[in-house]
């Protein structure tokens, strides 16, 4: 019952599978071994998340595999279809980051607005006169409460997204292929809560309407959601957020934007070119950047570990 773990998982994954008699193996193995490690040891389960390929060559090679799965959600790099054409169970942990990548959503948000992507490159190098200066060019500050946000995608991450812009005293509007009507419901910390229904619009009257824009849909087949004509539809002096997928936005018509100061900042976790992203989007004052970690919390990876055991204990049948 061996478990190949070949991006890493969660210490609670680990004990958890391993409580049920699993061994889990979390030696990185180079993409070029994968199949001749996997027939070697026998390997039943493979987890990746995002960095490990298991293309057609991957399945069609290991008659061991039983088992495929993925730490979060998206799962582009699986040949999902083909695999469970072969009978190979395909997982993945639909819920568990979600709350992670939201808030990662609003620390780009509140960064863009108070300019601390471009201060905290800043600051280290002025000295006092250039400390005034910079001080100047930060005043223009702008608040979040009371402004709109379009939230295109109102799956699990929109919806949490949501969630947090109420709490914030923002309007939300949100545009979806699939969800109609978003029931949300707001709790507070005392366990008081709100309801608030929000309905879908059409994409464009969100990307008219909104202050600050935030994108939770998976990769898109049909090529960039966002690029030229969708920015001119959008208000002057709006802000762009991606933690979804990298080809989502078109990074040429969002430099572009942002220097003809239609769009006034951006928060990017995503990139086309992952991991090595264009420069002029690294060295960008007004592009807000993270690596990839919208799932990248402490509690996000103790809910995949565990999520992804539960579900390999449940298809093995070993409780
Ligand atoms: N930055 C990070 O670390 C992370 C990024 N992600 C990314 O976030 C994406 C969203 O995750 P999650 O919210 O859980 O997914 P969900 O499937 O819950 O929600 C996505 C929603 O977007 C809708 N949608 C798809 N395409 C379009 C479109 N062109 N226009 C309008 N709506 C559309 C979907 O409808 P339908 O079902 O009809 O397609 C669905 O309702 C993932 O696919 C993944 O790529 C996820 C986790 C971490
Ligand atoms: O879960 C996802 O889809 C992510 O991008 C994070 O790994």
């Amino acid at each position: 019952m061996k478990v190949l773990a070949n991006d890493g998982l969660d210490q609670s994954g680990i004990d958890s599978l391993t409580e049920k008699g699993f061994e889990v193996i979390t030696k990185k193995v180079s993409q070029d071994s994968l199949a001749d490690y996997i027939n070697e040891h026998k390997i039943r389960t493979l987890l990746v998340r995002s960095a490990t390929q298991v293309r057609k060559d991957i399945i069609d090679h290991c008659p061991s595999l039983e088992i495929i799965g993925r730490g979060g959600v998206g799962m582009d790099n699986i040949d999902v279809d083909y695999a469970r054409e072969k009978g190979i169970h395909v997982i993945n942990t639909p819920s568990a980051s979600s709350e992670s990548v939201a808030e990662l959503v609003f620390a780009h948000l509140f960064s863009g607005a108070r300019f601390l992507q471009d201060s905290n490159r800043k600051m280290p190098l002025v000295g006092d006169v250039e400390f005034a200066k910079l001080k100047k060019s930060y005043a223009a500050g702008i608040e979040l409460r009371g402004k709109t946000i379009g939230i295109i995608g109102m799956g699990r991450i929109g919806q949490e997204v949501a969630r947090i812009a109420l709490g914030l005293g923002m309007r939300v509007v949100a545009a979806d292929n699939n969800v109609g009507r978003a029931s949300i419901k707001v709790k507070f910390y005392n366990n008081q809560f709100i309801n608030v229904d929000i309905e879908t619009e059409p994409l464009q009257q969100v990307l008219k309407h909104s202050d600050f824009i935030t994108l939770h849909v998976p990769a898109q087949k049909e090529g960039y959601m966002i690029g030229e004509p969708e920015f001119e539809i959008m208000k002057d002096g709006v802000a762009i957020i991606n933690c979804s997928r990298g080809g989502v936005i078109d990074e040429s018509a969002l430099i572009k934007a942002l220097d003809s100061e239609k769009v006034r900042f951006a928060g990017l976790d995503v990139f086309i070119n992952e991991p090595t992203p264009s420069k002029e989007v690294l060295n960008h004052s007004k592009i807000s950047l993270t690596p990839h970690t919208g799932a990248s919390t402490l509690e996000a990876q103790d809910r995949i570990g565990l999520s992804l055991a539960e579900q390999i204990s449940s298809i093995l049948q070993i409780h």
